[in-house]
């Protein structure tokens, strides 16, 4: 019996149809991607596509189990859509694979129409963004997910019904005070980001001046000590001396001595400095007598245990013990690291003069230098050292990947999308008439680290209505981008077209004048019509783009023209799809949400060793338990020690998650 008639069983005729019939996107063939592919594949979706721009890496043979050793450097969609095809290999399964960005200009609002219902399965904000408003503007289905260790989440997000991606804000990334990198530290982490980002770019990254001198001067406009500012503005004029000469025998030890022994006693010398409440006077370090085993090393800030021989651990462990990466270093041997990984990095840029080193937690050189730099910074403020492994976890943005967690996150996908499914219509069936089923309520669903209630669930929040992405106005332009000028644009399109629209509240003789952008350029303005004659391939306005309107009062709510391909039967240089649409009016004050919108935890929980995707209860019987908030997005969650302490001390399967979202500085 094929697998299709227990499926067909089980989810029902009606169900089973738009499974079989609708055409879904999958976005992502990364550690949720695979899983998720392997289940749809299996519940007997039919027509999948899947994009992913990446190849296979060694790292991440472990949990994408889609891909084997020799795979090693193919396109991840490619191999993954291959793979997956052998879990269902009798049921007439399409997957279109494509190795691509998803922002690419050909994956514009037409080609996002043709999908029923979009799956994320991303690893940064851009991409995630740009699928959002895609899918707003199409008006299909999406469903966002993401992990972080053990936490993960999965939002469906639908025009009209739910909020969607960009409707909540999201947290900027962690940042420090310039004044606290370059002469202030107090934690392991500003050791690691000064190491990484100030010291590695100085030495070896691309010499920016300007750069440098205009971080400075915006630290010192936002109210940063203006001496110490001055102060670091010499201290990178000296760093271009020192630059020069690194390739030299001495040239590593001419840096440490700079960088750990000079520039520390420049700052000892700002007196004022110090006086501040709660700073500690880093010591310098010097070469010769920590070669030769004399140099008092600096006792510790925060008490943290003393090695006899003079080495402190961070984490109690004796600092000769343990595996090669989690074992401390002695300062001797951070000293000697340093010197080496700077001469390895030196003999890089001198054979590739015209390529600036840029750090890469998985580039051995690079990781060796953050850790010896940091250690000695640390060592000199009194601070605790890292291992090898802390160090690429906090100077990497690792944030540890659970193969398990996937899992369960690409099962609770695939129920979601089941979900959707029963509620919304299909596109239509051969009558014409839409086909829809009610069934259990479309779910926002956590998983948490709560061993009693591991998995929560809220109903989705109203859309915000300030939100400029779900509630603005989308309209496809097939447009001739050759031929179709500026002028066109404005005057037959957006004046006469669009003029003809319902414009809610428009008073009998109002006069509404536009304003036309593309992204953050000013392309055209009621004063400003230079650009008129010029077409839009031209202005660079290409197919994949928006170009947005919006009144000069700010009265209605902006619409977007998103550029299409040509229809190539057109005897004109644009074609509009439909009658203008009706232009609302934009929102006079934020909203404000609802205590009622909160997360609410299941009932009925399923016992923490049985919480597979099968497990979860979809019905819409809701409790008003605890409210716990959900995290705001899986992947930008930083683990609380506690989390840490669970993923170490179960010796889970801990990957990394090259995160492009998060950034230390
Ligand atoms: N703009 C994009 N277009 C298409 N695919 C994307 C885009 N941005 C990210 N991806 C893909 O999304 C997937 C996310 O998967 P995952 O979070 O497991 O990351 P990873 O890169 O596979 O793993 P790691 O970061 O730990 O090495 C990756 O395969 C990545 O290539
Ligand atoms: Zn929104």
């Amino acid at each position: 019996m094929p697998r299709s008639t227990y499926t067909e069983a089980l989810l029902g005729p009606e169900l089973y149809k738009k499974v079989r019939e609708t055409k879904i996107l999958v976005v992502g063939a990364g550690g949720i991607g695979c899983e998720l592919l392997k289940n749809l594949v299996l519940v007997g979706f039919a027509n999948i596509e899947i994009i992913d721009l990446d190849t296979i890496d060694l790292s991440n043979l472990n949990r994408q189990f889609l891909f084997r050793k020799p795979d090693i450097s193919k396109p991840k969609a490619l191999v993954a859509a291959v793979t997956a095809r052998h879990f269902n290999p009798s049921s007439g399964i399409e997957i279109h694979a494509r190795h691509g960005n998803v922002k690419d200009s050909v994956n514009d609002i037409e080609w996002i129409k043709s999908f029923g219902l979009v799956m994320n399965a991303l690893d940064n904000m851009d991409a995630r963004r740009h699928v959002n408003r895609l899918c707003q503007a199409a008006n299909v289905p999406l469903i966002e997910s993401g992990t972080a260790g053990y936490l993960g989440q999965v939002t469906p997000m639908i025009k009209d019904k739910t909020e969607c991606f960009d409707c909540v804000p999201k947290p900027a990334p962690k940042s420090f005070p310039v004044c606290t990198i370059r002469s202030t530290p107090s934690e392991p982490i500003h050791c690691i980001v000064w190491g990484k980002t100030y010291l590695f770019g100085k030495l070896f990254g691309e010499d920016d001046e300007d750069m440098d001198t205009e971080e400075l001067d915006k630290a010192k406009a936002g109210g940063e000590n203006a001496e110490e500012i001055e102060n670091l503005k010499k201290e990178a004029v000296a760093f271009r001396e020192v630059r020069k000469n690194l390739g030299e025998e001495n040239g590593p030890v001419k840096v440490f001595q700079k960088v750990f022994n000079e520039d520390i006693n420049r700052l000892l010398a700002m007196e004022d400095m110090w006086k501040k409440e709660g700073r500690v006077k880093p010591v310098p370090l010097e070469y010769d007598s920590i070669i030769n085993g004399s140099f008092e090393t600096p006792p510790l800030r925060h008490s943290a245990p003393q090695q006899p021989n003079g080495q402190t651990s961070a984490n109690g462990s004796n600092a000769k013990e343990g595996l090669k990466d989690q074992r401390e270093l002695t300062l001797k041997e951070n000293l000697e690291l340093f010197i080496d990984s700077c001469k390895r990095l030196a003999a890089r840029s001198i054979a590739y003069p015209d390529v600036s080193l840029a750090f890469d937690k998985d580039d051995d050189d690079t990781l060796d230098f953050v850790l010896a730099t940091a250690n000695l910074r640390a060592t000199a403020y009194g601070i605790a050292n890292k291992t090898r492994f802390q160090v690429k976890e906090m100077a990497g943005n690792i944030i540890p990947a659970i193969a398990t967690t996937n899992a369960i996150i690409a099962g609770l996908i695939v129920m979601q999308s089941l979900n959707i499914f029963r509620q919304l219509p299909l596109p239509s069936n051969a009558n014409g008439e839409a086909e829809s089923s009610a069934g259990p309520a479309i779910k926002n669903v956590f998983l948490r680290t709560d061993p009693i209630k591991p998995l929560g669930f809220s109903l989705p929040s109203r859309a915000d209505t300030k939100c400029s992405v779900c509630r603005d106005i989308y309209i496809p332009l097939k447009v001739d981008l050759s031929k179709c000028t500026l002028g066109i644009f404005v005057n037959d399109i957006v004046k006469t077209w669009l003029g003809e629209a319902n414009f809610e509240d428009k008073e009998k003789d109002e006069e509404v004048e536009w304003t036309i952008f593309e992204g953050g350029r000013l392309l055209a303005d009621p004063d400003f019509d230079d650009n008129y004659g010029r077409t839009l391939d031209d202005l660079d306005v290409k197919r994949g783009k928006m170009l947005t309107v919006r009144d000069e009062e700010g009265k209605w709510r902006p619409v977007h023209f998103c550029i299409c391909e040509s229809d190539p039967q057109s005897s004109t240089s644009y074609s509009l799809l439909s009658a203008p649409p009706k232009i609302t009016l934009a929102p006079p004050a934020p909203i404000q949400r609802e205590p009622s919108e909160e997360p609410i935890l299941l009932d009925s929980i399923p016992p923490p060793a049985a919480s597979t995707a099968e497990t979860v209860p979809v019905s819409s019987s809701t409790s008003t338990g605890i409210k716990r908030s959900a995290p705001d997005d899986g992947d930008v969650k930083d683990l609380t020690a506690e989390e840490e302490q669970a993923v170490k001390r179960r010796k889970v399967e801990v990957v990394e998650n090259d995160d492009d979202d998060f950034e230390i500085l």
